[in-house]
């Protein structure tokens, strides 16, 4: 029971930009969305959130129709944090987070404490509880990016969609979110540029060009040098972290040469003989 996919495809402008893409998350998992820019992986996170509508194919949620539900029965078991989203309200960072809450109101007022106590702890999550009664157009990039997690959070969501999440964040923001993300009890489907992060947080990575699933499954076996130099155009090295057991990408600049990279020590050791 979760949201899928199935062969979606979606025009826009003239232009195919999701493309026959089948995607069943494992309940629970954190599904990383990958691509280069255009590929896709926004216009995917619209389609799953419901609001826009593929031209062919199917986005369920437990198994019915996401064209058939009502936007707050979809609110109520799907988030996301979206790019650009901001306002220009002059609204404090709390009552930011405060609507997430919104689909979970009742017309007849309800429980306000557990609100105010889910809440707090979204906030808490995300660093802002010294800043819940800022002015949300004092806030900088990262900590606007992080209040939206929160209001994410707050609503409690069994499905939590992601674009770009860690954009603006500065490094130790970007773990502690990720961290969380793949800790939470949630079915998490989050586009990421960082095949790093994608690596280390990620149980499936599901990589897009053109609007299609090139490849899928754990980023292990998908983040090869032939997969990067493929859909990225670029020269990398795969090595397993001792420690994590998870891949780590270093790239070198410079278009792929279709060449196995060799060792970074090696060219240092013909540049000092
Ligand atoms: N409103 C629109 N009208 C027409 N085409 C659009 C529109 N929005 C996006 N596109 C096109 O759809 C394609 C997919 O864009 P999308 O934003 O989904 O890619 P993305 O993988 O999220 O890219 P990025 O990594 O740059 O955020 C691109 O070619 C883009 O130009």
């Amino acid at each position: 029971m979760t949201l899928k996919a199935q062969h979606v495809s979606w025009r826009r402008g003239g232009t195919l930009v999701v493309d026959g893409v089948t995607l069943q998350p494992a309940p629970g998992s954190t599904v990383g969305l990958l691509g280069p820019n255009g590929s896709g992986k926004s216009s995917l996170l619209r389609l799953l959130q419901g609001i826009a509508k593929p031209d062919s194919g199917t986005i369920t949620l437990d198994d019915t129709d996401l064209a058939l539900l009502r936007r707050r029965e979809v609110a109520q078991t799907v988030a996301s944090v979206t790019q650009h989203a901001d306002t220009d309200v002059d609204i404090v960072v709390r009552d930011v987070v405060r609507l997430g809450r919104t689909p979970h109101r009742s017309p007849f007022g309800g429980e306000l404490a557990r609100d105010e106590r889910i809440i707090s702890e979204a906030l808490e999550h995300v660093g802002l509880t010294a800043k819940a009664d800022r002015l949300w157009h004092t806030l900088s990039g990262g900590e606007r990016q992080r209040a939206h997690i929160a209001r994410a959070l707050a609503q409690e969501p069994r499905e939590l969609l992601l674009d770009e999440p860690t954009n603006h964040l500065d490094i130790r923001h970007q773990l502690e979110l990720l961290e969380l993300v793949a800790a939470l009890p949630v079915t998490a489907i989050v586009a990421l540029h960082d095949l790093n992060l994608a690596a280390m947080f990620c149980d499936t990575v599901v990589v897009l060009q053109h609007g299609r699933v090139i490849t899928a499954g754990p980023p292990a076996e998908v983040l090869t040098p032939e997969l990067i130099a493929d859909v990225y155009g670029v020269r990398a090295h795969v090595t397993r972290d001792d420690y994590t057991g998870r891949p780590t990408v270093t790239f070198q600049p410079g278009p792929p040469k279709g060449e196995v990279l060799r060792p970074l020590q090696a060219s240092t050791s013909v540049r000092s003989a």
